[in-house]
């Protein structure tokens, strides 16, 4: 654009678990001055709210009766994403294994995606450069005109790896049926479930380093933002 700001550039990347999602749209929205916005935290955050609050997670009315109580906020700077639920930090606590193990079914409810839906789309429309948002449906449902969509995907057991990893030498064998049945609930469920866009490039990071994970993306946006 040859007078004022550029227009803003929305970049959604999705996949399952342990594909670089975090890592790399934290990296490529901080090279490029974009905002950045980890759905998967927000999720986590109304699992944690369930949970402190006494809500029975197996129970689908129970959810949806208090979708709407906690008061979800996220920082969008990719050098220091923060969350917090009523003010309370909760950074911590929502990756610990009980909230990791409810949140599938917290997320499935569609009196919460709707609510969450809600406030990624508000968070995205007032970016002033642009923003990467990284979840399971943002290029399917939350940002279908997004200007890039990025599916990631890697094995299994490079996945587990990786987890395991940041676990501090959890077991392999655990962490991988732990994702296999995460992947399993988020993709099978009715209301806008993990999938990739028609329009999205999938990238398979099994054997990229992240390093080359963030060049790859970084060059798709820079291409994108030239009209190529
Ligand atoms: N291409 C890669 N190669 C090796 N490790 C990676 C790669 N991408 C990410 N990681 C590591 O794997 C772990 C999970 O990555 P993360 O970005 O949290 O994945 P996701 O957000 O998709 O769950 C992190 O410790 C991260 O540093
Ligand atoms: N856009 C999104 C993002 C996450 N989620 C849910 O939130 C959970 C946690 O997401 P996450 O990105 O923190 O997952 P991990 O990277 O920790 O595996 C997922 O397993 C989904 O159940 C979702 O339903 N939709």
């Amino acid at each position: 654009m040859e007078n004022g700001a550029a227009k803003p550039v929305i970049v959604a990347i999705d996949g399952p678990s342990g594909t670089g999602k975090s890592s790399t749209s934290k990296a490529v929205a901080a090279q490029l001055g974009l905002s950045y916005l980890d759905t998967g935290a927000q999720y986590r955050a109304i699992t944690w709210w369930m949970v402190t609050n006494g809500i029975d997670t197996a129970d689908p009315s129970a959810i949806a009766a208090a979708a709407a109580k906690p008061e979800i906020l996220s920082g969008t700077d990719p050098e220091n994403p923060t969350i917090t639920v009523d003010g309370v930090d909760v950074a911590g606590p929502i990756r610990e294994q009980d909230v990791t193990a409810k949140v599938s079914a917290v997320s499935a409810v569609p009196e919460v995606r709707a609510r969450i839906t809600e406030l990624q789309r508000a968070i995205a429309a007032s970016a002033v450069t642009g923003i990467v948002v990284e979840g399971r449906d943002i290029g399917t449902t939350v940002l279908p005109d997004a200007d890039l969509k990025i599916f990631l995907t890697a094995s299994p057991e490079a996945r587990a790896a990786r987890r395991s990893g940041e676990l501090k030498g959890a077991d392999l064998h655990t962490t991988r049926e732990a994702l296999i049945r995460r992947d399993a609930a988020d993709s099978s469920r009715k209301t806008s479930p993990l999938a990739k866009a028609g329009d999205a490039v999938e990238v398979d990071t099994t054997e990229l380093t992240l390093q080359q994970v963030v060049e790859c993306v970084v060059t798709l946006v820079e291409e994108k933002r030239a009209g190529k």
